[in-house]
């Protein structure tokens, strides 16, 4: 192994707690280490050899080529995994999440969509001999699909969909079309050149009467030949700001017929004559897209762990001027504000892993409730996952370009891997719901909760909006972890509160409900944003206090200080809001802002570790400036070697242009 760099050793040295014990918190179990570790073997062992060329060299078309190359290898995982008997869904979520956040799909992996809402639409949405007729094929990749649901005219308003569905009893199939250019389906990952199924969501129209969207099976490309198949036109969209070894591709539908049985009819059904049965819930078909709303809280993570990891040891290796004259070159961790700007990646990235823990098993309880008939907690899940999309991957972002700017000029560098890492979670700000939206449906429950606060029992995740009105809730604020999420937690109702008021005025007024709520949505999303927060400080604070029962004295002491972090960072952030709703004096916030000091400088000695315990391989970061040994520089001399601009002393273009021009001819 290379010499490590004698900066980031010492990082190392001087840490005050066992990494590997923290590893083996995150992971949830040494077992879970170590399956996650050998997997990783399998993974880099089998796909060592593909990178002949860096990957930002290739071009639109050889960038899709060589992700499918390289998926095709990723995803046997997958199938070993199914045809080993392994049956947890927890087990697949891991796997996939880190096959699609390797440094063999660091821009994506054209068949992601097929794992994440392919298989999980049929098993959400199709009855029991639906899923025994596709899920096998699924499962082994002996089909591959996409879930096109997005038009060129409508993605958020899925009311809206133009595409059509229309029952023909006489033949007992389905005829789908596309009837309007603004009806093109645009966006599904894969659909340009890989998949040769895909689910079409479509307004269903049986009997001259239409139901509304549902989801349909449809195979688009020949199962041999690949060749579309007759009435289809399929494409890709074009290069897009990330994702670019992804194929979103586009889809028109001219008078195709599928079987009766190709529309998924777990929650509603078309007889074969025609007749229409009602779901017990039309929100029932939208289970897809919770699903991944859920999953994508994980996926963030992923990227936000990678993105840490490379800001923090850079910062370690990376010296810049001096803080005393006289003294040696300041590494520029050392520097107070990059700590503010790296750290708060580091808390956010253990916040949202405890968070989505949670969501993901709240997510298989009402799940399984909802099996049983019983849809009362179908709202809170609703609201929940959308708000936890949102902040999430609005947090991830956010961080992420933060770490790249922390890494100064090198950050710009794709062979930083930051990038391209910016460019995925940016996208997820959109994908699955975009962000404003989602915050919007919680806010939607928001209002109803708050309308019904005095007579209804509340659900357990806005359950301190009750109590959070008792009077002396907080009698004198106090710099403590345990005060700043009740302080939230008064910001929260007040905006709440506040929102349902300012609504309630203008309805008042004469204005419609439609108007009032369009004029209180900036402060509706601003709402829905502060219920998120506080759902995810006080899971941080509460898991992570029980997690304090079964660690070292020593890993006890750096948990507790990332909670702080998260804590404190959030509540200076917002500090606008504590003055408005919570009894918080200047002086309170003068003192906080020195607490919040004293946490970053009390995190600083076990910066390396924390993100060393991430235990993030070099193969999956793929990163000049984080791979574990420190040596940055020669590293991005080395990939810049390998431009392609490189490959010969004088380029072609300067006898063709630039000499003539230089010379005056041009
Ligand atoms: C097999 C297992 C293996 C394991 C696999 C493991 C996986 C491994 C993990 C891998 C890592 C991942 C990596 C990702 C990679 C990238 C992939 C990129 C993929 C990107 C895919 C996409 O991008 S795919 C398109 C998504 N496109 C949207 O996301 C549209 C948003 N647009 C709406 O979602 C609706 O349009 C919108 C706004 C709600 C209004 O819908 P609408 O107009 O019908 O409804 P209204 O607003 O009128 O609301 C009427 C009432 O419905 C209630 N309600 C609404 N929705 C509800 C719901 N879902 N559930 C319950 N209730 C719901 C609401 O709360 C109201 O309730 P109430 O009346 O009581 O107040
Ligand atoms: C990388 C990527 C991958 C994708 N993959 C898939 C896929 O596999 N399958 C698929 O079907 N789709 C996919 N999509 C599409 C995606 O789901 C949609 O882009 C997303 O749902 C947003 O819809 P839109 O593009 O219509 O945005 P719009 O809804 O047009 O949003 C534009 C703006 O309008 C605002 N807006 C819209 N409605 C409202 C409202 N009611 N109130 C207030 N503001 C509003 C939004 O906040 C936003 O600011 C993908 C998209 C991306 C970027």
């Amino acid at each position: 192994m290379a010499k490590i760099n004698e900066d980031l050793q010492r990082e190392r040295d001087k840490c005050t707690f066992k990494i590997a014990e923290l590893t083996t918190l995150i992971d949830g179990g040494r077992d879970r280490t170590d399956a996650r570790r050998e997997r990783e073997k399998v993974l880099l062992s089998r796909t060592k050899d593909l990178h002949g060329v860096p990957e930002e060299y290739l071009s639109h078309k050889e960038k899709y080529e060589s992700a499918i190359k390289n998926s095709v290898i990723l995803f046997g995982i997958v199938r070993q995994m199914q045809e080993e008997g392994k049956t947890s869904v927890t087990d697949y979520r891991d796997v996939i999440t880190s096959l699609l956040a390797s440094a063999q799909t660091r821009d994506g992996s054209p068949m992601g969509v097929h794992y994440i809402m392919f298989m999980p639409a049929i098993l959400n949405q199709g009855t029991e001999e639906q899923q025994a007729q596709w899920m096998p094929r699924a499962w082994n990749s002996s089909i591959i699909g996409t879930y096109a649901q997005t038009e060129l005219g409508h993605g958020t308003f899925i009311r809206g969909l133009e595409t059509t569905a229309t029952y023909d009893p006489s033949t007992k199939e389905f005829v789908l079309n596309t009837p309007t250019l603004t009806s093109y389906k645009w966006w599904p990952g894969g659909l340009g050149h890989t998949v040769n199924y895909c689910i079409v969501v479509a307004q269903l129209y049986s009997k001259g009467q239409c139901h509304g969207i549902h989801s349909f099976i449809l195979q688009v490309r020949d199962e041999e030949t690949h060749a579309p198949l007759p009435g289809i036109k399929v494409g890709d969209i074009g290069a897009k700001l990330g994702l670019n070894s992804v194929d979103n591709g586009f889809l028109g539908l001219d008078n195709v017929r599928i079987p009766r049985n190709h529309m998924l009819m777990k929650h509603a059904q078309v007889l074969e004559d025609g007749t229409y049965v009602k779901s017990k819930n039309s929100k029932l078909n939208y289970g897809a897209m919770v699903f991944v709303r859920v999953v994508i809280v994980f996926d963030m993570v992923n990227y936000l762990s990678k993105a840490s990891t490379i800001a923090v040891r850079y910062s370690a290796v990376r010296r810049q001027c001096h803080m005393k004259e006289g003294a040696p070159e300041t590494q520029i961790l050392d520097y107070l504000t990059q700590q503010h700007k790296v750290f708060i990646s580091i808390a956010t990235t253990h916040a949202l892993r405890v968070t989505a823990n949670k969501l993901w098993d709240t997510f298989n309880a009402v799940t399984e409730e909802l099996g049983g008939g019983n849809l009362n907690r179908l709202p809170e899940l609703h609201a929940l996952a959308c708000c936890l999309k949102a902040v999430s991957t609005a947090d991830t972002a956010n961080c992420v370009e933060r770490c790249r700017l922390a890494c100064g000029g090198h950050g710009y560098m794709q062979s930083s891997n930051l990038p391209l890492t910016y460019g995925l979670v940016t996208a997820a700000c959109t994908y699955e719901g975009e962000n404003t939206v989602l915050l919007l449906q919680t806010a939607r429950f928001l209002v109803k909760t708050w309308q019904n606060v005095d007579t209804a029992k509340l659900t357990p995740t806005v359950e301190y909006l009750k109590i959070t009105r008792s009077k002396g809730f907080i009698d004198k604020w106090q710099n403590s972890i345990e005060c700043i999420i009740k302080g939230f937690q008064i910001v929260a109702m007040g905006k709440i509160s506040s929102s349902v008021d300012h609504m309630q005025q203008r309805i008042s007024n004469g204005m419609a409900l439609e108007d009032a709520w369009n004029m209180t949505s900036v402060q509706l999303v601003s709402a829905a944003e502060a219920h998120c927060r506080v759902i995810i400080m006080s899971t941080f604070y509460e898991e992570i206090n029980k997690a304090m029962a079964t660690v070292s004295p020593e890993l006890r002491k750096v948990l507790q200080k990332l909670v702080e972090l998260y804590c404190v960072y959030w509540a200076l952030e917002k500090v606008g809001d504590l003055l408005q709703y919570a009894p918080i004096a200047q002086s309170d916030i003068r003192d906080m802002k020195s607490w919040y000091e004293d946490i970053l400088v009390e995190l600083r000695p076990n910066a390396v570790a924390l993100v060393d315990a991430f235990d993030i391989r070099d193969g999956i970061l793929h990163s000049t400036l984080g791979a574990y040994d420190g040596r940055v520089y020669e590293r991005l001399m080395e990939e810049a070697l390998k431009s392609p601009l490189n490959g010969e002393p004088v380029n072609q273009s300067f006898h063709k242009y630039l000499k003539p021009f230089m010379q005056g001819k041009l």
